[in-house]
């Protein structure tokens, strides 16, 4: 059965002094009415939102999480599942028109907890299934670092490494924004305050974070990310909604897990001793907390390398399984949309496909994955023709 458009424009009074720009849109959600659109309220280059709460009267302006889609010529939107509403945005590029607004997902949820406010979180939508995010752990001199370099350099376009933000001292050999983003713990607990952070923990005496803005900018490089965290970060991004792999890298013994943290000569003899005996509780959680999908041995670096190229699925050194992330979507500027189940129909009035009948493009919203903080992964994309019902041509 087809439904109306879900998407209607509005004719809500505007809240809190927000200059319109280009049309807004609003979505019912429970008591809330979501509206989208306008000037953000920090900026007038972003889209904005406001939240009109029915059983106050009131309109809340939220914390706005993620990395926001551009003030655009305008919108359509569509409520999915209730908890998400899925932007299509007007004259935008291919890889930047479609958008999720959280507003009561898992991850929303948690937020509001901890910021206290009302909440709702960017995703931008990617086409197919990119590989998941993976995360490495291991108690500080286990190797992670070493093998993670391994891989990049192995598969350079293939992985991209998440840049953590931490207050620590930069090493003689670190560049800031490449190894670590360097930062005073005052920022640093500001924007985690903010919740600009997926994680955060205090590790060895000092503050370490990913923010969602260095997940974002590798899945938006179209690479797989790798995150280097400790178990308390693992523990925290197994909460969300990252759909990652937990691998966590164990020493042969701690006799040489020592010899390592010696032999690197990066920290002084007070740090040493207290990575040594933060690593004993470390390793214990690493492995019987449920966190890790797999433990690996780094005994021997070579086979230890091999082990974790399998785990990826990267047998030999050339990556089989590596398919370049899908084309986005070349919508024109004038389109229509409606909803029908799991499939939003957009009707193209002037789409350039190599069949003049084909003017209709299907997204199947029915296998989404991933989500805040990080990209929506699984949008499936069809050419449809006009005169037949079925989806008949996959876009590559
Ligand atoms: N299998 C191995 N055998 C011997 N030495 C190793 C092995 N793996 C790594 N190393 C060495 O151990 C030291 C620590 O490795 P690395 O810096 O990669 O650890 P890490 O787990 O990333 O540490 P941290 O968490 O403190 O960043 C390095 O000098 C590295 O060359
Ligand atoms: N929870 C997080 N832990 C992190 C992050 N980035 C690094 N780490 C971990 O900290 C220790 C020490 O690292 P070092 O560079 O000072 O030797 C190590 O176990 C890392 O895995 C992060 O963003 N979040």
């Amino acid at each position: 059965m087809g439904e109306a458009p879900a998407f209607c424009f509005d004719n809500l009074q505007n809240g809190f002094g927000l200059k319109p720009k280009g049309l807004e849109t609003s979505a019912d959600v429970g008591d809330k009415t979501f509206v989208i659109g306008g000037a953000d309220n920090d900026s007038t280059s972003y889209i904005g939102v406001k939240i009109y709460d029915k059983s106050t009267g009131k309109w809340v302006i939220p914390t706005v999480l993620g990395t926001k889609p551009k003030a655009s010529k305008g919108h359509s939107a569509i409520l999915l599942n209730e908890d998400r509403i899925m932007i299509i945005i007007r004259g935008s590029t291919p890889d930047d028109c479609i958008w999720f607004l959280e507003v009561d997902t898992k991850y929303v949820k948690e937020q509001r907890k901890i910021l206290g406010t009302e909440v709702v979180a960017w995703s931008r939508g990617v086409r197919g299934d990119a590989e998941k995010p993976v995360v490495i752990s291991g108690p500080s001199g286990v190797g992670k670092g070493t093998l993670i370099n391994m891989l990049m350099k192995e598969f350079p376009s293939m992985f991209g490494f998440s840049v953590s933000h931490t207050t620590r001292a930069p090493r003689g050999n670190e560049k800031n924004g490449v190894h670590y983003h360097f930062a005073d713990r005052s920022v640093m607990e500001k924007d985690i305050k903010d919740g600009k952070f997926l994680e955060f923990a205090s590790v060895h005496g000092n503050l370490y974070g990913t923010s969602i803005e260095a997940v974002e900018a590798v899945a938006d490089s179209g690479k797989r990310c790798i995150l280097d965290i400790d178990v308390q970060g693992a523990r925290s991004v197994r909460a969300s909604s990252l759909d990652a792999i937990f691998i966590f890298i164990c020493p042969p013994t701690m006799r040489e897990l020592e010899e390592r943290l010696r032999a690197r000569g990066t920290e002084t003899e007070e740090q040493i001793l207290k990575r040594l005996q933060n690593a004993e509780a470390e390793i214990e959680q690493g492995k019987s907390s449920g966190i890790f999908d797999h433990i690996l041995y780094n005994d021997n670096l070579e086979e230890c390398y091999e082990n974790l190229k399998e785990l990826l699925g990267l047998n030999g050194s050339a990556p089989t399984n590596h398919k370049p992330s899908p084309k986005g979507i070349d919508l024109p500027l004038n389109h229509s949309v409606s909803k029908i189940d799991n499939k939003i129909l957009i009707n193209c009035e002037t789409l350039e496909l190599e069949k003049a009948s084909k003017n209709l493009i299907a997204l199947d919203v029915s296998s989404l994955k991933g989500g805040a903080p990080g990209r929506t992964r699984g949008l499936n994309v069809y050419a449809l023709d006009s005169f037949s019902d079925g989806l008949n041509e996959k876009l590559s």
